[in-house]
């Protein structure tokens, strides 16, 4: 099936005299993988649960999976995954009857075992679940998300307590969702996560979307100026540059045999994500 997933106007939340959402606009395409990214208080939150129908909006429109989620009912609920920042509450029974008994409330549910599989939990089966790590609870959180086959699913902040091998698992695992068709929108404070997984990157701050496009290309970070650094007669030097292989060339003509301490260094997408965030005025103790 192909189509907008989500598809959102002029979006606002109120709470009191803040403008926590203050006019959002913007469009899914099924099997996206679509990131939020944004200081502490940005409004992440607030604009995913109103997608998710667990919050009202002010004001705008919002359709999801064709429906609007402060109305819409069971059946698209049973078309969504969520994992919550905060852990989901389960009954006390091991990790696979755990998945089994969320199994039970979905109607194209996957195979509970196949999804302990999945997550890297086929040890922890029969463990329960308040003797798991942090990292292993959070895998049966993503567990319970994706148990119901859902066609959007929502992460806020999957990956926090995993282990650097467990990020890249779960990272794959999300992957191969997407590669399904699932479409997923992801909340995280981890610049390397966004850009690893999504499609496109929205960065909000203040209530508003500062900016949103491939982790490539956000803030003209495809075309941003390269750094070109040396050593040469005992200084570091270097040049800002659009042709730092030009510079990289030059140098060698130069240089009898290797350029000393050469390197080239274009920004990464935190260094991006910094500027735009200073350039949105927010106050530095709110920052990520
Ligand atoms: N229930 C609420 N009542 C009043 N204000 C709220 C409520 N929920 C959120 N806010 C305010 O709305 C703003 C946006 O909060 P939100 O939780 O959406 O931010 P966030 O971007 O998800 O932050 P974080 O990265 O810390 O999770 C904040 O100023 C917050 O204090």
């Amino acid at each position: 099936m192909s189509g907008t997933v989500i598809e959102v106007e002029g979006l606002t939340k109120r709470y009191g005299d803040n403008d926590a959402v203050a006019g959002i606009d913007l469009s899914v395409p099924r099997g996206e993988v679509f990131s939020f990214l944004g200081p502490n208080g940005a409004g992440k939150t607030t604009t995913v649960e109103i997608l998710e129908g667990f919050r009202t909006r002010t004001g705008g429109s919002a359709r999801v999976l064709g429906r609007d989620p402060g109305t819409a009912g069971a059946d698209w609920r049973a078309r969504i995954g969520i994992v919550w920042q905060k852990e989901t509450m389960v009954p006390k029974l091991p990790v696979r009857d755990v998945v089994r008994h969320f199994a039970g409330y979905y109607p194209l549910a996957h195979d509970p075992d196949e999804v302990v599989e999945m997550v890297g939990l086929a040890e922890k089966a029969k463990a329960m679940p308040d003797s798991l790590s942090g990292g292993q609870r959070r895998r049966l959180d993503v567990a319970l998300g994706i148990i119901g086959r859902p066609e959007l699913l929502f992460l806020d902040e999957p990956t926090t307590g995993f282990d650097p091998r467990a990020r890249r698992e779960f990272w794959e695992l999300i992957q191969g969702l997407a590669r399904e068709g699932t479409t997923i929108v992801l909340t995280t404070h981890y610049l390397e996560e966004a850009e690893f997984l999504a499609d496109r990157v929205c960065v909000i701050a203040a209530g508003r979307i500062r900016a949103l496009d491939t982790p490539a290309s956000l803030g003209g970070r495809a075309s941003a100026q390269a750094t070109v650094a040396w050593s040469e007669e005992g200084e570091r030097r270097e040049v800002r540059t659009e042709e730092p292989t030009r510079t990289v060339a030059e140098l060698s003509a130069r240089f009898p045999g290797e350029i000393p301490e050469l390197s080239v260094h274009r920004p990464t997408l935190e260094e991006i994500y910094l500027g735009m965030i200073e350039d949105a005025h927010v106050p530095e103790e709110t920052a990520v």
